[in-house]
């Protein structure tokens, strides 16, 4: 049978990176979502407030990028195409800081004061701002049109969105202002229109800068990898701008200077600082053959080494584009605040017209009631303004995940971030994240006819094939007795059991004893040698028969019994180590760190059903391992954690959280800074409504006043975004 394509199977997805003009606050990310997310042939839409930016995931049959902008000017916006040039790679791309808005607020400030003065000093006290109600101030037509100015400034911002709001039927905070502020405006109240436009303005500008503020101490991060860098040429050393140097070239580093690009090195010995990178304080140390990453610091060796990668492709740059897309991802409290302003804002509009209408009503029209229950409706409008809490929890969020990657943790979104706070049971992986995964070889020992360094070359054969660290450490131990490593050729990796090739025509295996039980092996002896030294031994073999057993020692990390002492202090229920080891190493290992259970011998996929098990019983289960044959058990986990992620890109690329280092004690800390952030989140929240609750009840009781309600929100948000922003000023554990 001929095949022809179908015409739908030739449909493709493109994206486009579009800049948003009007795009600066969740607001209009929902009028985006609401009047693109849904149509047929869009995918996708991915939002990036900060820079204003909306990706869009569309079918190129359905769509194009004209008809898309078409689209967006339609919902009452300007956009146009982002071109991305390598330059421009987003995460050096500085932060977009609207800087017109800011203006704005400063004018609109200064024709309040004079007007203020004026009125003051015309009416000769300053009680002629603050009566209402009355109608008329006496107020000359000089300060109402400073007012007004004042107030032009301001609504600028405001009025577009409310009248894109009325033209959706749906209600905003621009809309509860724009009519607060015309209301105020009817009723003669010029001296409140304008401190509401004020205050108002400042609140937005007061979001922007804070959220600005975070993501530039993200930013300083790229900025640490220098721009240019001392290269080796034909001729000598020259000075070359980092972005010009290619893969394979070798760069010098003096003490004290920053490394410019990911490499290895080739000469010296230096202790590096990998803090910017990893959070650790204390330098590593460096000799030929150890990676180095750009950003870190130079300690007080000179060393050479050969450039891996480019400048675009560095580990510090894939961390700032991976938090970059952190920030973009809404987190469920986000969401929920979202949810809620959606009923909240037009709610308290309609009480507001209730308040105007209704009580007038009842006792009667008169000039004196419909301008005295008008002024509460307005009030009540203001009061009604979400937009300390919309501010809230992005704001935390963002300087949450700051926080965390100015710690080496690498957490990629705010959905993460609260999860991990949550967490009940926690699995562990052993080697790698409770031990060193660094482990030696100790013994050799041969059963057939060849000599040890024969069946070690063949060991290191195979395991050049493999990243798994015991696979290091056979290379590493065949490279200190300066055994050649044989070739190899179909070297297959059996994931939880070890590896197998071909050679000379022969297939050799080496792996746990289990493999060797299923190849046939007698493995009585194996057995024998494991529970008199208590070491992992991995055997190697030819079809059913016994070559070699090799014993290896993994050191426990000196943190990892604290580590779990600090989880069951933060109430995590149930701590639990899985490990593809033999019964006995883990059994060591078990009691020596105090997990509440532990399994042995487990082969991936019986490590994916753990964590299961654990989700059926504690909800929240978080695993960490260093992505060697636990990755679909990170997967399975409701927060996968990455352990040590600095060497391996895909654990860093398919965890949800990645611990730089390799510091267990970063777990806890972590655990605890999602509960920091959740709880900020929550005091937020809290403040905001509380607030307005108390606006409410004194607007109630008689005591209304419209610059009053909006002063106390913008306070609110002012101490909302203070208290956000204190999460950048953690300490690390
Ligand atoms: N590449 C390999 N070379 C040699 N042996 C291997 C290899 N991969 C797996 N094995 C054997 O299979 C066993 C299980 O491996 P696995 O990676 O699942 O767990 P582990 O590294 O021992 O411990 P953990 O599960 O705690 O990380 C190892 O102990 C080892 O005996
Ligand atoms: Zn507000």
């Amino acid at each position: 049978m001929t095949h022809y394509p179908q015409d739908d199977s030739l449909s493709k997805f493109s994206t486009v990176s579009l800049q948003v003009a009007e795009l600066d606050c969740a607001e209009e990310v929902r009028v985006l979502k609401d009047g693109l997310a849904k149509k047929p042939g869009i995918e996708k839409l991915d939002f990036d407030v900060m820079r204003g930016r909306m990706d869009v995931h569309y079918d190129d049959q359905q769509w194009n990028v004209h008809r898309l902008l078409e689209a967006v000017s339609s919902l009452g916006m300007t956009a146009h195409e982002v071109i991305e040039t390598p330059q421009s790679e987003s995460a050096a791309e500085p932060v977009r800081h609207n800087n017109d808005r800011e203006r704005a607020l400063i004018r609109s400030g200064a024709f309040l004061l004079v007007a203020v003065v004026i009125q003051v000093w015309e009416s000769g006290g300053i009680g002629a701002l603050f009566g209402h109600g009355e109608g008329a101030h006496t107020i000359s037509v000089l300060a109402i049109l400073l007012y007004l100015i004042s107030i032009s400034f301001g609504i600028r911002w405001i009025f577009p969105k409310a009248v894109k709001a009325v033209l959706r039927f749906s209600a905003d905070m621009n809309l509860l202002m724009t009519v607060a502020v015309t209301g105020a405006i009817i009723l003669g109240e010029f001296f409140e229109a304008a401190m509401v436009t004020l205050l108002f303005t400042l609140s937005e500008v007061l979001e922007q800068r804070s959220v600005t503020k975070a993501r530039r101490s993200i930013q300083s991060l790229m900025s640490l990898a220098p721009d240019l860098a001392r290269v080796k040429t034909e001729t000598g050393i020259e000075e070359v701008a980092t972005d010009e140097i290619e893969n394979g070239q070798i760069c010098l580093v003096r003490p004290g200077e920053r490394i410019p690009l990911d490499g290895t090195v080739v000469q010296g010995l230096s202790a590096i600082d990998q803090a910017p990178i990893t959070g650790e304080s204390v330098p590593v140390e460096k000799e030929p053959g150890d990676t180095v990453y750009a950003g870190t610091i130079n300690g007080s060796g000179s060393i050479e080494f050969r450039v891996a990668g480019t400048s675009g492709s560095t580990l510090l740059n894939r961390i700032v584009r991976l938090i970059d897309q952190a920030y973009q991802r809404r987190a469920p409290s986000e969401q929920w605040v979202d949810q809620f302003a959606r009923y909240y804002t037009p709610t308290m509009m309609l009480l507001a017209v209730a308040v105007m209408v209704i009580p007038p009503t009842i006792v009667g029209w008169s000039a004196e009631s419909a301008t005295d229950w008008f002024y509460n409706g307005l009030v009540l409008l203001v009061i009604a303004c979400p937009c300390a809490l919309v501010i809230s929890t992005p704001v935390s969020i963002v300087s949450g995940l700051t926080a965390a990657a100015r710690h080496g943790v690498l957490v990629k979104g705010g959905l993460s971030l609260e999860t991990v706070a949550k967490v009940k049971a926690v699995v562990l992986d052993k080697t790698g994240t409770l031990t060193t995964g660094m482990p030696t070889v100790t013994t050799v020992q041969c059963f057939g006819d060849q000599t040890n360094d024969q069946a070690l070359a063949m060991a290191a054969g195979l395991q050049n094939h493999s990243t798994h660290p015991i696979a290091k450490a056979i290379v590493h131990y065949a490279n200190q007795d300066e055994v050649a490593p044989a070739e190899f050729a179909h070297v297959e990796e059996i994931p939880g059991r070890g590896i197998s090739g071909q050679i000379d025509g022969q297939r050799i295996w080496l792996g746990s004893t289990r493999l060797a039980a299923e190849q046939g092996a007698d493995i009585s002896e194996l057995e024998g040698i494991a529970a008199k030294t208590g070491a992992n031994v991995v055997a190697l073999g030819q079809d059913n028969q016994l070559l070699a057993a090799f014993q290896l020692q993994d050191e426990l990390r000196d943190t990892a019994g604290r580590a779990v002492e600090s989880l069951h202090r933060l109430g995590v229920a149930q701590v639990e180590l899985i490990s593809g080891d033999r019964t006995s190493v883990v059994k060591d290992v078990a009691e020596k760190v105090g997990v509440d259970a532990w399994k042995a011998e487990q082969l991936p996929e019986d490590k994916i059903e753990a964590v299961l098990r654990l989700r059926n019983e504690h909800q929240l289960v978080a695993m960490v391992g260093d992505g060697i044959n636990d990755g679909p058990a990170l997967a399975a986990a409701d927060v996968g954690i990455a352990m040590g992620a600095m060497g391996s890109d895909t654990a860093i690329e398919t965890a949800d959280i990645a611990l730089m280092s390799d510091e267990i004690e970063k777990l806890p800390w972590l655990i605890a800074h999602g509960r920091r952030t959740l709880s900020l989140i929550r005091q937020n929240i809290f403040a905001a409504l509380a607030i307005k609750v108390i606006f409410i009840i004194l607007t109630m009781i008689g005591y209304p006043n419209l610059w009053l309600a909006i002063l106390a929100d913008t306070g609110v948000s002012l101490a909302v975004i203070a208290n956000s922003l204190r999460l950048l000023r953690t300490k690390t554990s």
